[in-house]
Formats: C-alpha cells, structure tokens, sequence
C-alpha cells in the first residue's frame, strides 16, 4: 500500500476532466431535499441538468440526455417506478448512468430496489461507507442517510474494500464507490482509495447526492465510472479543503464549497492536489 501523498498515477487518471467543454445534459431523478444544490453544482463545472420523474415523458427525453443519475434519496412508489424505467431504458439504449444508494440502511424496500436496479447494468453504484456496506451484505452502523464513525476504522474499510472488490468480479461493466474520511473507489481490475477532503463535508446535506451527480455528468464523456469516481469526488473534497480555509461556521462553509465548483475549474492543474493509493 503506497502512502497518501500527491500520488502521479491517480493525477494522471484524471487530467483534463475540467472543465467541461461539451455541457452534457445529466437527467437526475433525485430526492427534493437537495435537488437544488444537485442542479447548481452540475451548472457550475458547465454540465446541464434536467430533473424529470413522469415516465411519459422517458421515451422523448431519453433520446436527448447523455447520463442519468438515479437516487434513492426519497422514494414513493411513484418514484420507485420512475427509477427502475429509466434504469431499464438506460441499459437499453446504452445511456451511462449512476445508482446513489442514500438511506440504503432504513429500510428492505431500498435495499431491493437497488438489487432491481443493478441488474441494468449501472457504471456506478455509489454510497458513503455504511451504505456501502449494506448493500455488499456487511453489518453497517448507519443511521438515516448519514454514514456512522465506526464504520470507517481501517478494518472495517479494509473488510468493505475487500466485499467490494468480489462484488466487481461479479459485475464487471459497473464501478463500486464508497465515500467518507477515506473514499473507496473499486472496479473489476483495480482498487484506490482517496484521501482528500475534510470533515466538514459531511455537516451539510447534499454533499453526497452532489459529488454522485458531478461523476454521472464525467461518466458521459469515458463511459469510465474508475475515472469519473476519482475526477469527482477529488475535485468537491480540494475544493471543500479550499473553502474551509476562508470560512467560519457551515452555512459559510457550504455556500463556499459549492462557489469552488465554479473557481477550482480556473486552476488547470487542480488534480495536483490529490491525495490517495491505487492498488495493482
Ligand atoms: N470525514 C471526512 N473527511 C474528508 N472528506 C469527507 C469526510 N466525510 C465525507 N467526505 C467527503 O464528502 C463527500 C460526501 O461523502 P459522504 O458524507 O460519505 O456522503 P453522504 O452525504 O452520501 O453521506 C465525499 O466526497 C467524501 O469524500
Ligand atoms: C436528509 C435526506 N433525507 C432523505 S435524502 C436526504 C439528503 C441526503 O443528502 P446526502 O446524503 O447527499 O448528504
Ligand atoms: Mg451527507
């Protein structure tokens, strides 16, 4: 296991990802609680974001969207319908799309959507660290949306690195994403971990379903879900390290992480700044 430094060969993945010069138009279907950031945040790194959930209007949209972002976040029976259509159309139409597992822990009823819903064939399926373990069948400590401490000891990520990496070998075509102090990010061929952001970012809701949307805008342009986990969340984590250098208090905070979205696009040697470990 390589320290966590500036690591070249992680840099090296994802140069040239920001900013985006074609703005892929992202169709998210995603929870009401934080549907505005989701929407700004794609605005700012220049994606462009549609959010609809009547499924009479799939067959025309489709034809238009370039990725499609299905979140757990607050279902219905509505909605649960709304996500497995358009996870059955995505895979049909080869339309690159990403499964957020948010509140994964409450409740059976996610927990079997989101086995529904890999069976599309997802590039990503991502949660933060207790989400993750519980849909790799591991116990999680979890509590609502919210990933819980104890989770996140180096055995316990360890123990999750390890059930996700099998989960790849059985699903080759769809990249694993865990997030939290240490980022897990898990396809058939290879493992990483990151290490860049702060604590902070998880005192503000939304920081989960938005670092979700900014990789289903990047799976657009490689079809890679290893590039577009890695471009994602070390571009929200530098820019959330930068913010927290010129705030006090999190509302401050989280309005100055999500004005970084649109500044750290300036510097174009951003992915500088990542810290982590690829394993062969
Ligand atoms: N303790 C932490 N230290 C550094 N970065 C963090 C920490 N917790 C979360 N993050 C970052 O915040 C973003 C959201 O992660 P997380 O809080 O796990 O998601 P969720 O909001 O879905 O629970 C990710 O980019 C993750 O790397
Ligand atoms: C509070 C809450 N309840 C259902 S979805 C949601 C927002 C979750 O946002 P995130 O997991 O991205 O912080
Ligand atoms: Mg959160």
């Amino acid at each position: 296991m390589e320290n966590y430094s500036q690591n070249d060969s992680i840099s090296k993945l994802v140069k040239c990802k920001f900013p985006l010069s074609h703005s892929p138009l992202v169709h998210c279907i995603t929870n009401e609680i934080t549907i505005e950031s989701v929407a700004n945040a794609l605005l700012y790194i220049n994606a462009k974001p549609v959010m609809v959930a009547d499924i009479r209007e799939f067959p025309e949209l489709f034809e238009q969207i370039d990725s499609l972002f299905l979140n757990l976040g607050h279902i219905s029976p509505e909605r649960e319908i709304a996500l497995l259509e358009a996870g059955k159309m995505a895979s049909s139409m080869r339309i690159p799309f990403v499964i957020d597992l948010v509140g994964i822990v409450i409740s059976k009823i996610r927990f079997d959507l989101s086995k529904e819903l890999l069976d599309f064939k997802p590039t990503i399926v991502k949660g933060n660290i207790s989400e993750m373990r519980t849909f790799c069948g591991l116990s999680s400590h979890g509590r609502g949306v919210d990933s819980a401490s104890s989770d996140q000891s180096s055995n316990s990520v360890d123990e999750l690195m390890n059930a996700m990496f099998e989960k790849a070998q059985n699903h080759p075509e769809t990249t694993f994403i865990a997030t939290g102090a240490t980022d897990l990010i898990v396809s058939k061929n290879s493992r990483l971990e990151l290490k860049n952001g702060v604590p902070e970012l998880d005192r503000f809701t939304g920081t989960g379903d938005i670092v979700g949307a900014l990789m289903t805008a990047l799976v657009e342009h490689e079809h890679d879900g290893l590039v577009a986990g890695v471009a994602a969340i070390s571009y929200l984590n530098i820019c959330a390290e930068n913010a927290i250098e010129s705030t006090e208090g999190l509302a401050d905070f989280r309005q100055e992480t999500l004005n970084q979205l649109s500044l750290l696009i300036n510097n174009e040697y951003w992915y500088e700044s990542i810290r982590g470990a690829l394993h062969a």
